[in-house]
């Protein structure tokens, strides 16, 4: 039994003349959940097609639980929802689930499948007919019909509303918890903080950050102070932006302690600031604008 999901090494994609992905190294442990982040056009997407065995590298090498990605994928081990995933036309979601689960030697039992995707009352619908986010339930069914040890999402969520997008993730953490391996490539930040035992910080096809949430958010040293607007004391040491949200004013700067000191020096109230540290978000901005640490 392999010890990874994943062992991509200096993997490098081309689409004709864009280099999409640039020398990535990346080890994915069994049963970690990880979320692959960064801009548009980072590579993210590009390397979920790498490791389906969809696209060739000109360079590296991708095993995907100790295999070919194509090898790995034929033997059942990959399930993938992918950003444009395609649905047969003019059929019922029964009858493709139904095809998709025949074409495996061990599928998830339909009752629970359909359970535990929230397709339950899709079954007798027509594809054509159903809206996005019930289109993309459907797409996590025929993902999981094979019981796959590795799952690939890409942008899962983006169709989805509140409700589906908490069902989906209570999901996934179900999976995980039962070993399954899930690699999922979001724009949702609060997801991935929530969701995710390690984020990776992709941009230019470049890794620009690897680890738990929490210490990829450590990387950037700025914290935020939000007051009530109104006068605020000038100049401000450390401040180095403002922004006015309704009735509050939020600063970010790089030296609390010397901002927060001018302006209870300057008459604001200990009880109206609120200092919170970055986000995930502002981490990965700061990364991604910056290249970040290599
Ligand atoms: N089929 C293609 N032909 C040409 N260039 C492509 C193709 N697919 C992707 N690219 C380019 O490769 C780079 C990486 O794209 P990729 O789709 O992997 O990024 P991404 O991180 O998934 O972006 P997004 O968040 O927008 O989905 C981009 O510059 C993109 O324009």
């Amino acid at each position: 039994m392999p010890a990874n999901a994943l062992d991509i090494d200096g993997l490098t994609v081309r689409h004709g003349d864009v280099l999409a992905v640039d020398g990535l190294d990346l080890r994915i442990g069994r049963g970690e959940t990880v979320a692959l982040l960064g801009p548009n056009g980072a590579g993210k997407s590009t390397t979920v097609g790498a490791v389906l065995g969809l696209l060739h590298p000109a360079a590296g090498t991708v095993r995907v639980l100790g295999r070919a990605p194509a090898d790995a994928v034929r033997a059942g081990c990959v399930g993938a929802m992918l950003q444009h995933g395609g649905l047969p036309g003019e059929a019922r979601v029964g009858e493709v689930l139904h095809l998709v689960r025949g074409a495996y030697a061990d599928p998830w039992p339909l009752a629970d499948l359909v359970a535990t995707t929230g397709t339950t009352g899709l079954l007798g619908r027509d594809v054509d007919a159903l809206s996005g986010g019930q289109r993309q339930r459907v797409l996590l069914a025929l993902a999981l019909a094979g019981q796959p040890p590795l799952l690939l999402l890409d942008e899962p969520t983006s169709a989805m509303d509140v409700e589906g997008r908490r069902a989906f993730w209570t999901t996934m953490r179900d999976l995980a918890a039962r070993g399954t391996t899930v690699v999922f490539a979001t724009h949702h930040l609060e997801e991935a903080d929530a969701v995710a035992d390690r984020v990776v910080v992709l941009a230019g096809g470049r890794l620009v950050a690897d680890g738990p949430a929490a210490q990829v958010r450590s990387a950037v040293a700025g914290r935020t102070i939000r007051l009530p607007s109104g006068r605020l004391p000038e100049p401000l040491p450390g401040v180095t932006g403002a922004t006015r949200q309704g009735a509050t004013v939020e600063l970010a700067t790089t030296d609390v302690e010397a901002t927060l000191r001018a302006l209870l020096a300057g008459g604001v109230p200990l009880t109206d600031l609120e200092v919170r540290g970055a986000s995930l978000e502002d981490a990965v901005l700061s990364l991604t604008t910056t290249g970040g640490p290599r």
